[in-house]
């Protein structure tokens, strides 16, 4: 879908942002660009829309050589989503997300309705934030606004250049959940800047890792993690990327432990089998957990619940599952079928989550025979959320 053949760009004051660059990414692929500040990833975005022009070299969208694309003809072939996201300010955020469709010329009842469609899709409520203007919203909002705004016309190419950099650590998280769950929907070209080799491991399909100038490794994210092509990449990603591969991870409904199950409307059930039973209301969706104490007590289940406070959705990774079990000192965490739904699928707990682990490094070791991954300190962080 994108291709680079031996493009190079140097500036007029000498420097070489990038030589000889040569990769190709897949239609649907989600590619991320890693790699310290300067070094040329940006520059290497810029080319694909033709905000910059490679010195030499030719890059090719959909077999199409783009310096022969009228560059108006071709932007609106290639959503864009920078970290100042750029919203208008005096528009609403209904208004901003309808931009791309009102260039086009769209009717404007047309436009309106695609922005309130895409709003929707990026988890922004378009009755309660449409009307908003950019700055009633959070950091995190306006970046999904963004996102929106660029997806609107529906391009087949999407790039993005430091989307999450300006928000904090757990907004950034919830964003990347986000997007790649939009990802698996829309299915879009994406070529995604980060410094942050964390995002790139978690968001790429497959991550070029870049030096100065050019691309010491383009691979799947556990190749990067596993095998490092040269010790510029392996001191990038750093000594504990086994650890990382926790990120990598998804919980899976194989892992899970089905544990006693009671219902709210139930009468207490004295006897529970276990120390603790997870409690679930008339549809089957998580509400909170009993104890083998709470049990003898008197009354109904509904009485002696309490919340459930630490759970997740399948497919969240397991360093959000450990995160969690850390952050509310528990031993288990319940996951549910999604956040929406709330329907529950089981526990996970330390012994299940260091087998998970364990079975991402096996299927790696596989497929790579060098795998070398830091087992001892996953089992020492298992232990610890254990006691
Ligand atoms: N207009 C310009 N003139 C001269 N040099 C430039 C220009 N734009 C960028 N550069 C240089 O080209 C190199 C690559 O810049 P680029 O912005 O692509 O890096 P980057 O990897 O995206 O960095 P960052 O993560 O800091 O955004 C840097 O050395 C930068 O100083």
């Amino acid at each position: 879908m994108i291709r680079f053949e031996h493009v190079a760009k140097r500036y007029p004051d000498g420097t070489t942002a990038v030589d000889d660059l040569s990769f190709e990414v897949a239609e649907g692929e989600l590619v991320t660009l890693v790699g310290p500040s300067g070094c040329g990833k940006t520059t290497t975005m810029k080319m694909v829309n033709r905000l910059i022009e490679p010195s030499s070299g030719r890059i090719f969208l959909d077999g199409e050589d783009i310096s022969t694309i009228d560059p108006v003809q071709l932007r609106r072939r290639i959503g864009y989503v920078i970290q100042q996201v750029g919203l208008f300010p005096h528009k609403t955020v209904l208004e901003n997300t309808a931009t791309v469709p009102h260039l086009l010329g769209w009717q404007r009842s047309k436009a309106r309705a695609r922005a309130a469609e895409l709003l929707d899709l990026v988890g922004l409520d378009p009755t309660t934030y449409g009307g908003r203007y950019p700055e009633q919203l959070s950091g995190g909002q306006r970046q999904r606004v963004g996102v929106a705004r660029a997806l609107a016309a529906d391009p087949p190419v999407l790039l993005m250049d430091e989307p999450f950099g300006a928000v904090d650590p757990v907004v950034r998280e919830h964003l990347q959940n986000e997007f790649l769950r939009l990802q698996s929907q829309v299915r879009k070209t994406v070529l995604f800047v980060t410094h942050d080799i964390e995002e790139a491991v978690r968001l790429g399909d497959r991550i070029a890792v870049y030096g100065q100038g050019r691309i010491e490794q383009f691979d799947a994210p556990a190749a990067v993690l596993g095998t490092p092509a040269t010790p510029y990449v392996a001191d990038f990603v750093g000594a504990d990327r086994g650890l990382k591969r926790l990120s990598v991870t998804p919980i899976e409904e194989g892992d899970l432990e089905q544990p006693p199950v009671v219902h709210l409307d139930d009468t207490l059930p004295r006897e529970l089998g276990s120390r603790w039973a997870v409690v679930l209301d008339g549809d089957d969706n998580l509400h909170g957990w009993l104890s083998a104490e709470g049990a003898l007590r008197k009354g109904s289940v509904r009485e002696h619940a309490r919340r459930m406070e630490a759970w997740l959705p399948v497919g969240a990774s397991l360093k959000q599952a450990f995160s969690t079990m850390l952050q509310h000192d528990a031993g288990w965490i319940a996951v549910i079928d999604k956040e929406e739904t709330g329907r529950f699928l089981g526990v996970l707990t330390p012994a299940r989550l260091h087998e998970a682990l364990r079975r991402s490094i096996d299927a790696d070791a596989q497929a790579i025979p060098r795998t070398e991954v830091d087992l001892e300190s996953i089992a020492t962080i298992t232990e610890a959320a254990k006691s």
